[in-house]
């Protein structure tokens, strides 16, 4: 088999999605994530540019080569602008072998370890009041795990609880929205969240959080400490974990599980993480992680160590990158759970899917290959259009982690 032609697809339902299309000689496509929220056209140049003229004539079914070509052929490695391009490739190879050989994408990684996927949505307001009326939405909706986020007072649109639509983080604004932060005035605020939940919904739901980048590693010590009597899922990027080493602090105060890792972009960026049990899940994701070949890896390592997966799925990751991650979580044995935030009518429009939620759960469905396709003529409907995400800045100006 030959790869005879590779498109790439930059497309605007509601947000900036970035796909790769993978056509061969005997008639099978594969499709492939390339989104990089608020970078998206330095991923779509470096795949047209640099990546798409090397891989017309080769063998589609050498996918490990074709990584490796990839990531050592470019010299400069890592980083989330090379891996999304890369992951982009080989999620389509997968995609492809996978129909070649006639089956769902998890059957050829070894097969269903379990017969659904856990899975959790996002609930969220400006005040705890409003994010409790939500969460209960989302209850209702049959979500059994379900990642809270409320405002503060005098800042009710901090991360996660802004007047975001199922669209984008940032929104599609023409500059990068301001916000403001208070790290004392959320440590004090969002213990009632969670107490407010459990009151009202009692212990059979999961609960979630995400402090996205925020905290130092002490401040998240406390946290933990202080969201203890609430038996939280987890607290995720607690802290911005470039040091990875910081989260031992953050152990030694807290049995709180913490997730981390939606931001890497390599097994690197989370060795220490995983090996010294600092967390107990890792977040890496299809198109951010390089694809489905090293997500198997890190799933696999993170399983001699006790870790879970659980993969970031926002809605900027996109459908296909979704898809992906649901196969992977059929087979990865260390399996923990799947963030599902929800796409537009119009997005499953342009990404026609094999997936199914019900009852809290997804099933990835029994398509060959990973069951998420492009429709590019709806696609070409939605030109780019420049977003960003928002940046966040303390109260006396310091710019600080979004
Ligand atoms: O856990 N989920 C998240 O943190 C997301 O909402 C991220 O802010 C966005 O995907 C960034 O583009
Ligand atoms: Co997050």
């Amino acid at each position: 088999m030959k790869i005879t032609d590779i498109r790439v697809i930059v497309t605007c339902p509601g947000r900036n999605f970035v796909s790769v299309k993978i056509v061969t000689d005997e008639g099978l496509h594969g499709v492939g994530d390339a989104t990089l929220n608020g970078r998206e056209l330095a991923v779509a140049t470096y795949l047209t540019e640099h990546v798409v003229p090397t891989l017309i004539g080769r063998d589609p079914h050498r996918i490990e080569d074709i990584w490796q070509y990839l990531y050592r052929g470019a010299y400069w490695r890592r980083g989330p602008v090379t891996m999304a391009a890369i992951a982009a490739i080989d999620t389509a190879l997968w995609d492809i072998k996978a129909k070649a050989a006639g089956m769902p994408l998890y059957q050829l990684l070894g097969g269903a370890s379990r017969d659904r996927l856990l899975v959790y949505s996002h609930a969220q307001g400006t005040t705890i009041e409003e994010a409790v009326e939500n969460f209960g939405r989302k209850h209702e909706l049959g979500y059994r795990a379900i990642r809270a986020q409320t405002g503060l007072p005098g800042m009710p649109h901090v991360y996660g609880t802004g007047p975001y639509s199922v669209t984008n983080d940032a929104d599609l604004d023409a500059m990068p929205r301001e916000e403001v932060w208070s790290t004392s005035k959320y440590l004090n605020y969002i213990p009632g969240l969670f107490e407010a939940l459990r009151r009202t919904y009692g212990w059979d739901v999961e609960l979630l959080h995400d402090s996205h980048h925020r905290l130092t590693p002490i401040e998240a010590a406390r946290l933990g400490k202080d969201l203890e009597p609430y038996r939280l899922f987890w607290l995720e990027d607690a802290v911005a974990a470039e040091h990875q080493e910081g989260f031992r602090l953050i152990r030694q105060h807290t049995t709180t599980p913490l997730a981390v890792g939606e931001v890497f972009n390599t097994i690197w960026d989370a060795r220490l993480l995983i090996s010294e049990q600092l967390i107990d899940y890792i977040r890496m994701t299809t198109v951010h992680a390089g694809g489905v070949t090293p997500m198997r890896k890190i799933a696999d390592f993170a399983a001699i160590y006790n870790v879970r997966t659980g993969a970031h799925g926002a809605m900027d990751m996109s459908p296909i990158c979704l898809g992906a991650n649901a196969h992977l979580g059929m087979w990865a044995p260390n399996y923990g759970i799947l963030e599902y935030a929800g796409y537009s009518e119009e997005m499953l429009e342009v990404f026609p899917h094999a997936w199914r939620f019900e009852k809290g759960d997804l099933y990835p469905g029994e398509a060959h290959g990973h069951g998420v396709d492009i429709n590019e003529e709806l696609a070409a409907k939605y030109p780019y259009k420049r977003a960003y995400l928002p940046v966040n800045r303390l109260e006396d100006g310091t710019l600080w982690h979004w």
